[in-house]
């Protein structure tokens, strides 16, 4: 269990007993849950222009309910008893200043009125309570920037009281000898929970008392408007009651199983905000209906904002599964854990209505359908990326980490999903390159495709170890993610191209031309005392390198540190080294830049009768400055220090008389 699930159902727990309690007595008091608190306090001081989304929120929830219900009685049909057809109904009564939503779905007990309208329901709400901390930081009452976040995230039950100064629940449970109960609250700090046979006598009535400034939302013009456009495709009928008249103002019509070209952009976005939970625009929707041997329904929605859980580490996705109509489960995890972020719903016409949801698991059908709604969510982000590179570099920067994943996760799939990647690269650190682009662009005896790591990509282009690449036109990936590391050590190439680190191993490059060589006097120092000056330093510093030797990939550096070949590459050593159990940091290979005047300078001292106790402290910064060209400190601040004095002493020093040797 995550820290966070284990703190939500430790307080959902209390919760409830504290609920329990309730009922003994006539009311009790609850303190919301801190996070809730939080919320609520956004919701009720909330300068948000669209806050007729709150009926929205409560008409989800009771269509949800009704689903709920339609499900759990197909084990036990009396639970409809006397009351079949499932609707949500809304009722706005001027006279007592409140509207109403009703449905007559599975109800909540007393225990599951304190569980759920007191604590955080959703796994994603802690990372939204967070975010508004952080605005709330920066912006006078918070409540500014907030507003973008309230549109960002879907709200839910705790948005009524934008619109509301008391709100109360009436809920009974669906099934035989149900008690009633009223929750109620003014949304500041506590709410109340008491038996009351007055509560709907299956299904949950929400009544809210409106704010002054709310009286509009009584109006039945407003109310049909708001529905038609918000919630006019939610899977269950939606009523307006004005006095003892009601009448249907939406279907409730499965909009899934509409013939696409019935259906409009809007049509699609209010479905996507109903089944997403959310308020933005869908950037991708995929709908068809699968026929040959098995037939079922799709309609999914890859998200334009990423959604607040993207990263929980239950790695949960929220897609739906229905079976003829009918929600069986949000739970079936239909799609990959690299395709969580996509949202929407599976309808599937053979699977038996009675399934229960561990029998899911096991179900060859389900599986057949999770394999062929991930090659078709695939395929489609590969047509998008034909037909509109910038729309697909949209969805690509919020998702991109997350279908990374299945790099590694997928061997199935690895070739689609190296051809859906985009990556920033020395050619276009703004823009996007796949590797198809890379491939086409690659210079003549270039024989593998480059990448650099780092933890932005800016750090990660400023590594020397890209000098010589550069200096060929070659073009090197930048790899900034976390999940790079992984992936890309197991990626076995692209197009029969090799992935290699530009840290590591031999570069491999000198048969690439320079692309200017005008400046390259083809004297790489002298040979000889370049291989002699390599050798002593080797000698110097010991086992602290593996491999002192000349570098191909320097150009205006003088030294850079490279992993031997089959090593980990050393930002990723790194990374791990932090960790519990890491495996022995490696030695490096130090690499010289024999083009450097630095470089041909020492070379020359290593081949003349020079102070060797002075090359010798030069050979240590030299070492000093690859380590700090690689991002880290050097070891021993205090020799390095040391060594710095002395060689710059050396240098400011008048004639050079035969030196005194160094004291160490
Ligand atoms: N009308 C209702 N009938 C039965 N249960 C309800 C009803 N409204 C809310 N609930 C319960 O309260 C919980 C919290 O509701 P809330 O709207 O805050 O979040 P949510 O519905 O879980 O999130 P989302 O809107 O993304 O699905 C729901 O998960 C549900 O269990």
């Amino acid at each position: 269990m995550t820290e966070t699930t284990e703190k939500k159902s430790a307080s959902r727990k209390t919760a409830a007993k504290s609920a329990g309690k309730g009922k003994s007595k006539p009311a009790t008091s609850h303190a919301f849950e801190a996070e809730v608190g939080k919320i609520l306090d956004l919701m009720v001081h909330a300068v948000y222009s669209d806050r007729e989304v709150f009926l929205r929120e409560l008409i989800s929830n009771g269509a949800d309910a009704c689903e709920k219900l339609r499900y759990e009685s197909r084990r036990d049909d009396s639970l409809l008893a006397g009351d079949p057809d499932l609707t949500v109904t809304i009722h706005p009564d001027k006279d007592a200043g409140t509207l109403t939503i009703e449905d007559n779905g599975i109800g909540m007990t007393g225990e599951e009125l304190a569980a759920n309208l007191g604590t955080i329901a959703r796994s994603g709400t802690q990372a939204f309570v967070e975010a508004l901390d952080n605005e709330a930081a920066g912006t006078e009452g918070g409540s500014g920037d907030a507003a973008a976040l309230i549109g960002r995230f879907g709200i839910g039950f705790y948005s009524a009281f934008m619109v509301a100064d008391r709100v109360d629940v009436l809920s009974r449970r669906a099934g035989k000898d149900q008690a009633g109960n009223r929750w109620s609250s003014d949304g500041r700090g506590t709410f109340g929970i008491e038996p009351d046979e007055l509560a709907p006598a299956r299904g949950t009535r929400i009544v809210l008392h409106l704010k002054d400034d709310a009286k509009d939302f009584l109006e039945a013009h407003r109310i049909e408007s708001i529905v038609r456009a918000h919630s006019a495709h939610v899977p269950v009928p939606i009523r307006l009651k004005e006095g003892e008249v009601s009448r249907e103002i939406a279907d409730g019509g499965a909009l899934w199983l509409k013939p696409k070209s019935e259906l409009s952009d809007e049509d699609y976005t209010e479905f996507y905000r109903h089944i997403a939970g959310a308020w933005d625009e869908p950037a991708l929707t995929v709908h068809y209906a699968a026929e040959g041997r098995q037939t079922y329904r799709v309609l999914m929605f890859v998200p334009s904002e990423k959604p607040f859980d993207m990263f929980d580490p239950s790695r949960k996705g929220r897609t739906r599964l229905y079976v003829r109509r009918v929600f069986i489960t949000d739970d079936a995890e239909l799609m990959p854990a690299y395709l969580r972020f996509v949202r929407g719903l599976v309808d599937s016409d053979d699977l038996p209505l009675n399934i229960s949801r561990e029998m899911l698991q096991e179900s060859p059908l389900l599986t057949q359908i999770r394999k062929g709604v991930a090659n078709r969510i695939l395929s489609e982000l590969g047509k998008l990326a034909d037909k509109d590179p910038d729309a697909y570099a949209k969805i690509w920067s919020n998702f991109g980490p997350v279908l990374k994943e299945g790099l590694y996760e997928d061997m199935e799939r690895r070739d689609t999903l190296l051809g859906l990647a985009r990556f920033h690269s020395t050619a276009d650190m703004e823009g996007w390159r796949s590797l198809k682009d890379y491939v086409a662009a690659m210079r003549e005896n270039q024989t593998a495709i480059y990448y650099v790591t780092g933890e932005s990509p800016a750090q990660a282009a400023a590594s020397p170890h890209l000098e010589g690449f550069r200096a060929r036109g070659i073009e090197v990936l930048v790899l900034s993610d976390p999940v790079d590391h992984f992936w890309v050590r197991m990626a076995t190439g692209f197009d029969g191209k090799p992935f290699r680190s530009v840290s590591q191993g031999d570069a491999d490059i000198e048969a690439v031309a320079l692309l200017d060589d005008s400046g390259d006097d083809g004297d790489d120092g002298s040979p000889a005392s370049v291989a002699t000056l390599a050798a002593f330093v080797k000698q110097t510093l010991g086992d602290t390198v593996k491999e002192v030797r000349t570098s191909t990939r320097l150009a205006e550096s003088p030294v850079c540190l490279v992993a031997t070949e089959g090593a980990l590459d050393r930002r990723l050593e790194r990374m791990l080294a932090k960790q519990e159990g890491a495996p022995e940091r490696s030695a490096p290979v130090l690499e010289l830049n024999p083009r450097h005047a630095l470089i041909r300078h020492l070379a020359a001292q290593a081949a003349g009768q020079s102070d060797k106790a002075l090359l010798a402290d030069a050979s240590w910064l030299l070492y000093d400055e690859a380590c700090i060209l690689d991002g880290e400190t050097p070891s021993d601040p205090a020799a390095f220090a040391g060594r710095l004095t002395r060689v710059l002493l050396a240098q400011s020093a008048p004639a050079p008389e035969p030196a005194a040797p160094t004291q160490e």
